[in-house]
Parts: structure tokens; sequence; C-alpha cells
């Protein structure tokens, strides 16, 4: 497993919010096409840590590298350009727009906005749209307006949105907040379908989920990078037994 390249690295991160340290001298590497797993209790900066890997706001301090590219501080858009996309817990839908149109305008933009010709974008629009709604599973809902959709099946379609630019790199921000068990077990399940062809770096808040899926998990404790490992590595770490004491890791 180690001897994967990281597609994305970040060096020594500090993120401050005035006079708060919510990220503290955060180094890591994430190997390309494994998936990822970002877990900390509540406060831990699961979130900052997101916002600074996707380009959302730079680290205070600190680098960040995509395959070996320094783009600290880079646009998200030229970050999309380069094969990072990324998923948030916030909707970015058309409530009022069919499950179709939604992913039409995603793929439209991306292509029109940054000429995506390659040989393997070479499908015609339509068909790269029906692709995508069968890769997250919602052929079937394509003619019925997002509003009508379970939350589960929106988030699914927030990730065919996100995939519309043929990421290299998927950051998922907490993609089962809000969802039943049974929906966060089928977006488990479409993860790791998609880490079959790309990475997968995820913040989740619910550890259980992500421990039978990761090939590898980043454990973040008042800012700080508390351990890494795989799932076996994290459940007999003993810092991450106290920082979790009483929940089942
Ligand atoms: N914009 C901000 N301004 C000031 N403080 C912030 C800001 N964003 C986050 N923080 C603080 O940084 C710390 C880490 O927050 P963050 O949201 O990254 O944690 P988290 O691990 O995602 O938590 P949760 O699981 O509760 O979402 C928290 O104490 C939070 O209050």
């Amino acid at each position: 497993m180690s001897a994967a390249p990281p597609i994305m690295a970040v060096q020594n991160v500090v993120k401050r919010f005035g006079g708060f340290t919510a990220l503290n001298d955060v180094t890591t590497s994430f190997a390309a096409g494994r998936l990822t797993s970002v877990i900390g209790p509540n406060g831990a900066g699961k979130s900052t840590f997101f916002n600074v890997l996707s380009g959302s706001f730079p680290p205070t301090e600190g680098r960040v590298f995509f395959n070996g590219t320094d783009i600290t501080g880079t646009p998200q858009h030229k970050l999309a350009h380069m094969g990072i996309a990324k998923s948030f817990q916030i909707t970015s839908l058309f409530p009022k727009l069919t499950v179709q149109e939604n992913v039409r305008i995603a793929a439209q933009a991306m292509r029109s906005r940054f000429g995506l010709w390659q040989p393997r974008s070479a499908l015609n629009l339509s068909d790269a749209v029906e692709a995508l709604l069968l890769r997250v599973g919602l052929q079937d809902r394509r003619h019925e307006s997002v509003d009508t959709l379970a939350h589960g099946q929106q988030r699914s379609l927030e990730i065919a949105v996100a995939l519309a630019c043929e990421p290299k790199l998927l950051l998922l921000d907490e993609p089962t907040a809000g969802m039943s068990p049974e929906e966060a077990r089928e977006m488990m399940d479409l993860i790791l379908k998609l880490n079959a062809e790309r990475t997968v770096i995820l913040v989740e808040h619910r550890m259980k989920l992500v421990m039978g899926i990761s090939d590898r998990i980043v454990v973040l404790h008042h800012g700080t990078l508390l351990a890494e490992g795989t799932a076996d590595d994290i459940r007999r770490h003993d810092e991450v037994k106290r920082v979790y004491l009483g929940q089942s890791v």
C-alpha cells in the first residue's frame, strides 16, 4: 500500500481563525487510488482540514501539494481543472430542475470551461450525463425534480455533479450527514465503487461507517494529527481509544 505515490500531501499546515488555532502543524499524505478517511471528535478540525485540501481557503502556514505541484492558495476553479472535485455537506443543486438537468448543466459547464475533450471524455454530452446517472444509481429518477428526491438521493446527485469534471481526486465532506443508517450504507457502497476508479478522501463523523471501507484513516484531535494507519492500527491506538472513550471505534 505504501508503494503508491501520494496524489495529495500537506506539509506543516496551520490554520488560525483570529487567535484560535484550528489546525496545528499537520503533515500527511494521501496515496493515489486509495480511500482515506479523516475522522475525529467534534471540533477536531475535520471541516477546516477539508477546506484547506479543497482550496476553499488557504492555510495560514504550510503547503498543500497535488501530484507534487504546490497548490497552496490555488483558486478552486483551477483545482477542478487539475482534477480535484469535492462534494459538500451544503447542497449545490438546482431544486426545481430535474436530476438529468442538474447533471447536464454540470457536465456542460465543465466542458465549455475547461475544454475537456481528452479521449476518456470523448463521449457526447448526453452519453456522459447518462453514464454519470448510472454511476450513482439515479438513472430511473432522471426526469424527477430534485426537490422530490430523498435526502440520500440528493447527496448521490451531488456526487454525480462533482464527477462531471472527471476528477482524479474526489473530496467528500460528511457525505452521510443527515442520512438514515440504510442511506448511509448505500452511500458507503457508492463511495467504494467510485474509489475503484479514483482516489477518494472522505471526512466522516460516523467512525464506524469508515472503518470497514477505508484503506487508511487519519485521526485529528484538537487540530493536530493524532494517529494515522489502517482501521486495525486505529482501533489499537491508545491515544485514539482515550479520545473516543465510551465510543465504539
Ligand atoms: N470560520 C471560523 N472561525 C472561527 N473558528 C472556527 C471557524 N471554523 C471553525 N472554527 C473552529 O475550529 C475548530 C474546528 O472546527 P471544524 O469545523 O474544522 O471541526 P470538525 O472536526 O469538522 O467538527 P464537527 O465534527 O463538529 O463538524 C472548532 O473549534 C471551530 O469552532
